[in-house]
């Protein structure tokens, strides 16, 4: 038997973070909205008792090291399972990019497995799987819009963003969180104003939301890759509503409400960059 599941990509609307914590990571309070640019996660039953991982492009580790097998290494540790597993991940999130690709994979996996292994797990208990994987993996169970707090971890579903298109542009460049989320810690943060944030998505008030756009990891990650910032001032040129980095970058992404504007970004950004994606938003997974 085989179950297949949608891993979409999210984006950070509002990234704060408030301090560094005893136990290496830092504490921050942000929102992130799910995208319709997603991989694909196929789990299917092996005669043997091993996970086998094979991904679509040669860069993502087939090895422990991927985020998909350890969600599928942790479920049959918890739950006994002495079943193989294949998992076959076809990639469409670029790798590295601030977009959670390796989380959603990781979520993905614990939900084809709960369904592949009959397993009954309620949302509670996928969450603690998630948590021991990565921060992002926690949100990306159910996707949606969410505040996170904690390291990530701690959610509250929020209601959805009004229809737009988001616009992804993804420099050549790839950067590590570990080494973002470090370098912050010698420079002054410069705070987004969440709680505003919170407000404008309530309202569905998206001139506010885009104005509102804030991410304290931008300026760091800004140093180290030149191009975001001339990729940010010509979407502003062809006239986003808002623009952003995901998460700790280098992605870059813009909201329009207006197909024609969508159209033009495509159209202008591809002249500068061959890593471009034009996508709505995702509803969450009705998990319980
Ligand atoms: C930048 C974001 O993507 C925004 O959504 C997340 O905060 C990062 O989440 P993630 O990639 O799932 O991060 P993890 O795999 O848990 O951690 C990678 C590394 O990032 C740093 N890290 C991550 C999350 C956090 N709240 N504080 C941190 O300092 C730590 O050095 C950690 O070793
Ligand atoms: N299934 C997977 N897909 C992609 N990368 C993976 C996967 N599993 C493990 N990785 C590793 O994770 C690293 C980070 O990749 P990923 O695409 O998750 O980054 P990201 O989008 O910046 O993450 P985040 O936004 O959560 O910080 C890669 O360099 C890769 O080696």
């Amino acid at each position: 038997m085989k179950v297949l599941e949608k891993a979409p990509a999210k984006i950070n609307l509002s990234l704060d973070v408030l301090g560094k914590r005893g136990d290496g990571y830092h504490e921050v309070r942000m929102i992130m909205t799910s995208i319709d640019l997603a991989d694909r996660v196929e789990c299917g039953d092996l005669p043997e008792n091993q996970i086998e991982v094979r991904a679509s492009v040669p860069y993502v580790p087939e090895d422990e090291r991927n985020f998909a097998y350890q969600a599928a290494h942790h479920i049959k540790a918890k739950y006994g399972i002495r079943r193989g597993v294949e998992i076959t991940i076809t990639k469409n999130i670029p790798v590295a990019a601030g977009l959670a690709g390796g989380s959603t994979d990781a979520a993905a996996t614990i939900r084809a497995l709960n369904r592949l292994w009959k397993l009954g797990m309620s949302y509670q208990e996928m969450l603690a799987v998630a948590e021991q994987i990565g921060s992002d993996v926690a949100f990306c169970l159910k996707g949606g819009t969410a505040l996170a707090t904690g390291r990530g971890e701690q959610l509250e579903a929020l209601p959805p963003l009004p229809p737009c298109w988001v616009v992804l542009v993804k420099p050549t460049v790839s950067v590590s969180t570990a080494q973002i989320y470090k370098d912050l810690d010698s420079r002054p943060i410069e705070h987004p104003d969440v709680d505003a944030m919170l407000h404008a998505i309530d309202a569905g008030d998206f001139e506010s939301i885009c104005r509102l756009l804030g991410n304290c990891l931008e300026p760091v990650t800004m140093r180290k890759v030149a191009d975001i910032a001339k990729i940010k001032s010509h979407m502003k040129e062809i006239g986003a509503e808002g623009i952003l980095m995901s998460g700790s970058g280098p992605t870059v992404f813009a909201l329009t409400q207006h197909e024609s504007r969508m159209q033009r970004l495509i159209n202008g950004m591809r002249g500068y960059c061959s890593q471009v994606y034009a996508v709505r938003l995702c509803k969450p997974f009705p998990l319980v």
